[in-house]
This record gives C-alpha cells, sequence and structure tokens, in this order.
C-alpha cells in the first residue's frame, strides 16, 4: 500500500505540530527518525486515520485521508501499534485478541480462533496465550500489539515507537520479528533509536520540528557524515568543533567520535560513518547549535 503525502499542515491549537509535509512511501520496511516532538507520533495518527490531517493531501493506497469515508477504509485495512496501547490485564493474550477480532469484524468463529492461534505462534506467545497479560514483561506486551494490529492480515502496519524501553536482546529479537512482516506488506516503523533503523529499513524519512528534512536511502543519509566524522584521543579538553557523538574514556585517554566540517584536531584521523553519524550530522545542519 503506497502512501503520498503533500503539504500537510497539522495543529492543536497553538501548537503546530506538523509544517508541510511531502512523504512518499512505497511497500518494505519504512523508517519514521526524528527527536522528542518532531511531529512522528501526529503523522502517524494521521496516516492511521485516528485524526483528521488539518491542510494538505494524505492519499493511502487509492484512499483519500482528508474525508472520513477515506479513514473508514484504510482504518479498516490496515494494522496500528501505538505508542501506548492500552491492555485488559485481566484478560489472556488469546481472550484479548480475540476481543479485537471480533471488533474487526472477524464474525466466523472458526476462522477468528485459528487466525488468533496464527498470530500467536507467529509473534512468539502460543506457550503463555492462556496466561494474564498482568504480569506481561514489555517485550511481551509490544508482542501482543503486533499480534492485534495484524487480526485481519493488512497490507499496512504503522508501528509507533515499538522498542522504546526493552533491553537489547529484546529489542533485536523484536525488531526482527518487525522485518519479517514486511515481506509483502509496508511496514512503517517509527523511533528515537537509529540502530533500529539502520538494522531494518532499507529506505527512511527524519522529521524535525515538524518537517520533513530528509527523505531517501538509509545508506544516503549515512553518507550525510562522509568527510566529516573524526575520531581523536585526548587526555585534554574534549573538542569543541562540531558535535561529539562518542567519548570513550581508555588507559591512554578519552576517545571521541566527533562529526565536524573542519579537522577537530591536527592527530584526528578520517573515519567511515554510520547512520547515527549521518544522522547528527544532518541534524547538526538544519538545527544551528545553541549559542555557547
Ligand atoms: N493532542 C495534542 N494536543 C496538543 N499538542 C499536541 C498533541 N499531540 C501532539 N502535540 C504536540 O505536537 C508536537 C509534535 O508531537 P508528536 O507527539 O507528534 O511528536 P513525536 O515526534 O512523536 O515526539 P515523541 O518522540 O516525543 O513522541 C509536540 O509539540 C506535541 O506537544
Amino acid at each position: 500500500m503506497d502512501i503520498a503525502i503533500t503539504g500537510l499542515h497539522r495543529s492543536f491549537g497553538r501548537v503546530t505540530a506538523l509544517r508541510g509535509v511531502d512523504l512518499t512511501v512505497r511497500g518494505g520496511m519504512f523508517g519514521l527518525l526524528g527527536g522528542n516532538g518532531a511531529g512522528k507520533t501526529t503523522l502517524m495518527r494521521i496516516m492511521a486515520g485516528v485524526i483528521a490531517p488539518g491542510r494538505g493531501q494524505v492519499r493511502i493506497g487509492e484512499h483519500d485521508m482528508t474525508t472520513r469515508s477515506g479513514r473508514r477504509n484504510v482504518q479498516r485495512r490496515l494494522g496500528y501499534v501505538p505508542q501506548d496501547l492500552g491492555f485488559y490485564p485481566d484478560l489472556s493474550p488469546r481472550e484479548f485478541l480475540d476481543y479485537v477480532a471480533l471488533l474487526k469484524g472477524l464474525d466466523d468463529a472458526t476462522a477468528r480462533r485459528r487466525q488468533v492461534g496464527e498470530l500467536l505462534d507467529l509473534v512468539g506467545l502460543a506457550d503463555v496465550a492462556g496466561r494474564r497479560m498482568k504480569g506481561f514483561s514489555g517485550g511481551m506486551r509490544r508482542r501482543v500489539g503486533i499480534a492485534q494490529a495484524l487480526l485481519g492480515d493488512p497490507a499496512l502496519l504503522i508501528v509507533d515507537e515499538p522498542t522504546a524501553g526493552l533491553d537489547p536482546q529484546e529489542r533485536i529479537r523484536f525488531r526482527t520479528l518487525l522485518a519479517g512482516l514486511a515481506g509483502e506488506r509496508t511496514v512503517l516503523l517509527s523511533t528515537h533509536i537509529v540502530e533500529d533503523i539502520a538494522q531494518t529499513c532499507h529506505d527512511t524519512a527524519v522529521l524535525a520540528a515538524g518537517r520533513v528534512i530528509y527523505t531517501g536511502s538509509v545508506t544516503d543519509l549515512t553518507r550525510t557524515a562522509e568527510g566529516t566524522t573524526w575520531q581523536m584521543t585526548t587526555t585534554g579538553a574534549p573538542p569543541t568543533d562540531g558535535v561529539v557523538v562518542s567519548a570513550v574514556t581508555r588507559e591512554g585517554g578519552t576517545q571521541y567520535r566527533v562529526i565536524s566540517q573542519a579537522r577537530p584536531s591536527p592527530d584526528a584521523t578520517s573515519v567511515a560513518p554510520t547512520l547515527e553519524d549521518g544522522y547528527v550530522a544532518l541534524m547538526q545542519r538544519h538545527i544551528p547549535a545553541p549559542a555557547a
């Protein structure tokens, strides 16, 4: 399901969340990156049909999201995993999924049971399918969230900050699960965690202050920091030019990784950038550093 957005604005009272967003998404797994308050959740909620767009055009497949009927049609065809999915702690995942399936109009009890069973297997919750969700970990809850979103086999899956708060192993398992779902459907993943995008997405967009400041391949975003990523070790003061991405203290001093247009010190060496470096370089270009 392709997504085409042009000139999208959205405000909440005096707060402008989106200021003229243009974005095209075509199949596969697509990452949406941005800092706190950049507008990711607002954009995702508009795409999921939860809130209406303000000004601009939003088309999902053949549906026009500026109309109520367009939003309703898309809601039936997509799976949405919001940041905070409300749970019923006294229900088991099987009961919860059965309930959501009923809400989604899966009336045939046999087909519903079969689909719920298959999804519990897919997300790795079959062993705890009958246990109350009250004691579930963050990762288990998110698996339930994905399973409920996949009921009805949607062509578009929208997932908002799925790995926030998960431990590293669970995060890796979870993003691998998401990547596996992107075969025939479009999976839109919003996150602050650059590494999750680096490991799962071919294409990405970066939002800052309600605007898309980058859209294209992950590789090209990484290249944004080519020639401006430096490494240096010093026992003295930290580098003052550019942005320090990492600082690791060792026996011979502290090793800094720095994004800077100019070589931050005579003994700094130029190194190959990662996606995180590319993201920092992009942000540096668009959002000027605060005055010292
Ligand atoms: N319902 C709302 N009422 C008022 N302001 C809102 C509402 N929803 C979002 N905003 C504001 O719009 C801006 C964008 O918020 P949004 O939640 O879309 O950003 P985000 O990129 O998802 O941030 P985060 O990563 O912190 O979740 C923020 O300034 C936020 O306070």
